[in-house]
């Protein structure tokens, strides 16, 4: 296979890429230098070890030109080898912080389209500039938080089970155009990334011609005793970021809790006392033993969620549900009664703060059953809380089977 061109970015590959896959890798494929350069060395890597590769284009609608962007990225990828896909981010935009929700409509159309695919990861070509754009956006004030190499996709419920792969963040932009340059390769400027409006566009310039930004650190994921399918039992020395995933998983919630809240209950935690208490949609009962997090049905109670026959959808953020009839998935709060008496008995095994939470199915006839509860249930469900947490707290460090 001989040497490759960026060494940095093959080892990057062969660490967090399970050996001998042969799934579809997802490239986020915009058309610009960073990710072409992306997409043909990822052809490179992946062709000779029979792994496709799926270049997915968001075209989000937001210049004149971008339907002909986007045509000439899928042209131009699909004569590299690879497959190729479209995906628009259709309905109203903001008209503030429009660069955020292009972000997130992003992330949510690519990690669906790799899901779909069967990718279990999706590359994107931040590089060493990002990085360094990232740095100098917060000493502006901004909220930005570095790419990191390897990370769930930040796309909540469309992201569940697929990590985000940047193999070029110890890679400077000037060298990957210069790569590309050298192989008679062009790419497409995006006006955006030159407006000034942007924050983004402001730090590029500031930084041109720089020095070479510092490598990003490993991230090294601290083991932690964690139990629980429904509800996280943690310790209560967990970390903040532990903290803050914990709730974010159990609650279901797609927005972590950050700043003074957060930092007042981890210094609860820490303090031993006893008690109960909320964030971010999710409650949390401490005691002795630790603390347990579970989901806060809130002033709003939570959603209900019709599923036609072999339908699957996630209800609440938390559970995967397959139905085999007509089913309105709800939560269990006030329905008890009308479960089966063998899923009454085993309710008994859930902490009563909440078992109000669990997901009930409600069929055309009015019979109410708990996938979770029944051993026999006409809906499968799949508790994505605790693999969810493992996964943003580091402990899923390689691309996972499927
Ligand atoms: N329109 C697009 N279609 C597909 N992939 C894209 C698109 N825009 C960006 N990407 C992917 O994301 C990478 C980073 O792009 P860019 O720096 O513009 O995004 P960003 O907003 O900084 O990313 P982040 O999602 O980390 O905020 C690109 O190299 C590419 O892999």
């Amino acid at each position: 296979m001989g040497e490759p061109d960026f060494p940095s970015f093959a080892a990057v590959l062969e660490r967090r890429l399970r050996p001998g896959a042969i799934t579809p890798l997802a490239v986020g494929f915009s058309g610009g230098s960073d990710s072409l350069a992306l997409l043909r060395l990822t052809l490179d890597w992946a062709t000779p070890r029979g792994r496709p590769v799926l270049a997915l284009t968001v075209d989000h609608g937001l210049n004149p030109a971008s339907n002909a962007w986007t045509a000439d990225a899928l042209a131009r990828a699909r004569a590299l080898g690879a497959d190729a896909r479209a995906l628009h981010w259709i309905g109203d935009k903001p008209s503030t912080g429009l660069p955020a929700a292009a972000r997130a409509a992003r992330h949510a159309l690519l990690a669906e389209a790799a899901r779909a695919a069967g990718a279990r990861v999706l590359l994107l070509g931040h590089t060493a500039d990002d990085l360094a754009e990232a740095a100098l956006m917060r000493a502006e004030g901004s909220t930005v938080s570095d790419p990191r190499d390897w990370a769930p996709s930040p796309a909540w419920p469309q992201g569940r089970g697929v990590f985000v792969l940047r193999p070029l963040l110890g890679v400077r932009r000037q060298a990957l155009r210069a790569w590309l340059a050298a192989r008679g390769e062009t790419w497409l400027e995006d006006p955006a990334n030159s407006d000034p409006r942007y924050a983004r566009a402001r730090a590029r310039v500031a930084l041109d011609g720089a020095a070479p930004p510092s490598p990003a650190k490993p991230e090294v994921a601290k083991p932690l005793a964690v139990e629980g399918e429904h509800a996280l039992r943690l310790p209560r020395d967990a970390s903040a970021a532990q903290v803050a995933a914990a709730c974010l998983c159990a609650a279901g919630s797609s927005v972590p809790p950050r700043g003074d809240r957060l930092a007042r209950l981890v210094e609860r935690l820490r303090g031993g006392e006893a008690f109960v208490a909320t964030l971010a949609g999710a409650r949390i009962v401490a005691d002795a033993a630790g603390a347990l997090f579970g989901r806060e049905a809130g002033r709003e109670g939570l959603p209900d969620l019709v599923l036609a026959a072999g339908e699957t959808a996630v209800w609440d953020g938390r559970y995967a549900v397959t139905a085999t009839q007509l089913v309105t998935i709800r939560a269990l709060g006030g329905l008890a009664a009308r479960l089966p008496a063998e899923e009454r008995l085993a309710l008994k095994n859930f902490p009563a703060a909440f078992r109000p939470m669990l997901p009930v199915a409600v069929d055309a006839a009015g019979q109410a059953s708990s996938p979770v509860l029944a051993r026999d249930s006409a809906v499968r469900a799949r508790v994505l809380i605790r693999e969810r947490f493992e996964a943003a707290c580091g402990f899923i460090d390689q691309e996972p089977a499927t």
